[in-house]
């Protein structure tokens, strides 16, 4: 669409809209409703945008200490450069982190500091990371209901007055068990049973309406379970793909909190984040939805424990099955359907299950090399 008739369009939806936020006057988020050029569609095809020195995004990650945050700020920076893209959280960081880049303290239930930071630092994109997972969701709704609805709220309202781009991730936990579960589509009925589920649900939905409505330039994938090496999941269903791998290394043994023929969808971290970062850039007029399904494997803890028993045979498996993390897993999807993504922007996983085994492996290897040698 050409820029000036965009412009027309969005300012004409502007002056009709109001969003809904209970920490603002309604209008002061229409009249600062303001478009930053990188809302406009580009004509570079997908992996060929480039940004230039002058043309970096300025990125602001919530709750960034997370298992993702960190990783996404490395490749973040890696692409636009180290202060281009701020950490936050209300944690205090460790070290390391500190030391690596910009980070700074936001509440995301704290409107006013959201804007500050927005304004003082001249941010374009927010990625709002900042959740509770579904397992300690479950175990405190009140707290969930908090950070995963009215913080939403909070970020949707900053995004669409100052005209960020925002990356808010969902999850297949907002499929639920009336969804279909082999495969699951991008579109289907979506009655999750957790507090997680349904605030992600609801953040998809908002997203899309305040697209479609003032024009916000919202960006959602819904991630499958997420393996890392260097950094812990934060309570959910899924922690058990990574907590098989510590335990492995360290005591030979691991104690399964699900059923052995438990089958979810994974994905490897690397995946994950550079699955955002192509979201990120990929230009608007080749993301025919705005809420994208993506993909990598799906295991069950018996096909992952195999696959480790190839490399450690002596590993030994038991099960002891937690209700909770249970009935929340046997309401997800088993299989992920991602077709969309890969028809729209080229999304594409590298790794599969033997792949991520070894990948998992040897990061835990070097680590007991580098510990034995110091
Ligand atoms: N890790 C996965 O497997 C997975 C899968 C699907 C979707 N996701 C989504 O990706 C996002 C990141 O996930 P994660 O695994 O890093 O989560 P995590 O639980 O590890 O981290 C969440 C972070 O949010 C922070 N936080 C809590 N309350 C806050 C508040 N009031 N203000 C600011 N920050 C606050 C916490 O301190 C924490 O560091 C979440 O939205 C999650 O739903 C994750
Ligand atoms: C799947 C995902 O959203 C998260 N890892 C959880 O289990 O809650």
């Amino acid at each position: 669409m050409p820029v000036m008739r965009f412009f027309s369009k969005v300012a004409k939806q502007a002056l009709l809209s109001t969003p809904g936020c209970g920490c603002q006057p309604l209008t002061v988020a229409v009249r600062n409703i303001s478009f930053s050029p990188r809302q406009v569609t580009s004509d570079a095809s997908f992996h060929s945008v480039s940004f230039s020195e002058t043309d970096h995004p300025k990125v602001l990650i919530t709750g960034g200490l997370g298992q993702l945050g960190v990783g996404l700020a490395k490749l973040l920076r890696k692409r636009y450069g180290k202060n281009n893209v701020i950490l936050s959280d209300i944690r205090k960081p460790p070290n390391s982190v500190f030391h690596s880049g910009p980070f700074i303290y936001s509440d995301i239930l704290d409107y006013k500091n959201l804007r500050e930071i927005v304004v003082n630092n001249r941010i374009t994109w927010l990625v709002h990371y900042s959740a509770l997972l579904s397992a300690v969701g479950e175990a405190n709704v009140a707290l969930a209901r908090s950070v995963n609805i009215t913080g939403l709220h909070n970020i949707l309202d900053i995004a669409a007055e100052h005209g960020l781009r925002l990356f808010v991730p969902s999850t297949i936990g907002a499929f639920g068990p009336s969804s279909p579960r082999n495969p699951t589509p991008d579109l289907c009925v979506q009655r999750p049973r957790t507090i997680y589920g349904v605030s992600k649900v609801h953040a998809e939905l908002m997203g899309e309406y305040y697209h479609h409505r003032y024009g916000l330039d919202f960006r959602c994938l819904r991630y499958p379970g997420i393996i890392s090496a260097d950094s812990m999941p934060g309570g959910g269903t899924t922690d058990y793909a990574v907590q098989i791998f510590h335990d492995a290394i360290k005591t030979g043994k691991f104690e399964c909190n699900l059923r052995p023929d438990t089958r979810l969808p994974m994905m490897y971290i690397d995946d994950c984040l550079r699955a955002t970062l192509e979201v990120m850039e990929a230009p608007a007029e080749t993301l025919s939805m705005r809420t994208y399904n993506i993909n990598a494997m799906s295991f069950t803890p018996e096909e992952l424990a195999q696959e480790l028993q190839k490399q450690m045979p002596e590993l030994e498996v038991t099960y002891e099955v937690d209700p909770v993390r249970q009935a929340i897993a046997d309401s997800w999807p088993m299989n992920f359907d991602d077709s969309n993504a890969r028809k729209d922007w080229a999304w594409k996983h590298d790794y599969d299950l033997p792949e991520l085994v070894q990948t998992m492996l040897n990061f835990f290897g070097s680590e007991t090399r580098m510990a034995r040698f110091n």
